[in-house]
């Protein structure tokens, strides 16, 4: 389980989470819907260690965020909206770095490795460097990457964008099965319908607050009977 407690962060001249909480339990996936500038990225990366939280606490599978970084990190894989790192290793050299830094034993990486790539296509440009990849192929081999070392819990930022139809088909089976397992799969949108097919939960963040959290249903009855809720809801789906 994650939970946001009275989560706060503030850029200069600007706050861009004010005072969240959020629970996301075991054995779901979970939306984070919001429109561009919601709010949605900033949380995620004080969730995953990056940024410091200001106010408030995040415990992950019983870990502070706070007080216990490192242990909280190791339980979560990553993959960040933008993946321009590693630009001038290869495929393969980033991917045994990944399995060097958690510790993924050599015969359970190679077989590893050889299975996440060709499932996604990009098996056979494991030798070229990433500077030479398309948006598409970066975002796989960082997928790849964070599914190498098997951590309980998966954050996504925007994880869908730029793949093609098959690869999105591959990440969303896997996370079904992944949610499957009792584990948490939890990942960022601003595109309703793929919320609509893909999550068991779903919370909506606007301007940093969050204004709704539950299940689809849920969420559909409400925004008939809120007007704030189905302006926002309009956004959504114009933006998608
Ligand atoms: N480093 C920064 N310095 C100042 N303001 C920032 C910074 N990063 C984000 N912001 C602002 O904080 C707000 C929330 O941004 P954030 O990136 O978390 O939104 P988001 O929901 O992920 O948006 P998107 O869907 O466009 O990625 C926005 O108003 C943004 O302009």
């Amino acid at each position: 389980m994650i939970e946001l407690i009275n989560v706060t962060k503030n850029y200069p001249g600007k706050t861009a989470v004010q005072d969240l909480s959020l629970t996301i339990p075991d054995g779901k996936i979970f939306g984070f819907l919001g429109p561009n500038g919601a709010g949605k990225s900033t949380t995620i990366k004080m969730m995953t260690g990056i940024l410091p939280i200001d106010e408030g606490t995040i415990m992950v599978n019983g870990k502070d965020m706070k007080k216990d970084t490192l242990s909280a990190k190791r339980i979560i894989g990553y993959v960040p909206d933008r993946s321009d790192i590693f630009l001038r290793l290869k495929g393969i050299e980033y991917l045994n770095f990944i399995a060097d830094v958690y510790d993924v034993p050599k015969e359970v990486r190679e077989t590893k490795i050889t299975e996440l790539t060709k499932k996604f296509g990009i098996y056979e440009a494991l030798d070229d460097h990433i500077q030479t990849y398309s948006h598409g192929m970066k975002q796989k081999i960082v997928v790849s990457g964070v599914l190498l070392h098997d951590p309980d819990i998966w954050i996504l930022d925007e994880p869908l964008t730029g793949l093609d139809p098959k690869s999105s088909y591959t990440l969303k089976e896997m996370m079904r099965e992944h949610a499957n397992k009792g584990k948490i799969v939890f990942f960022s949108t601003h595109v309703l319908e793929v919320v609509e097919q893909l999550c068991d939960e779903v919370a909506i963040i606007n301007h940093g607050q969050i204004q709704f959290q539950g299940n689809m249903a849920d969420m559909k009855q409400q925004y008939q009977e809120n007007d704030n809720l189905e302006r926002l809801f309009l956004e959504l789906t114009q933006n998608g």
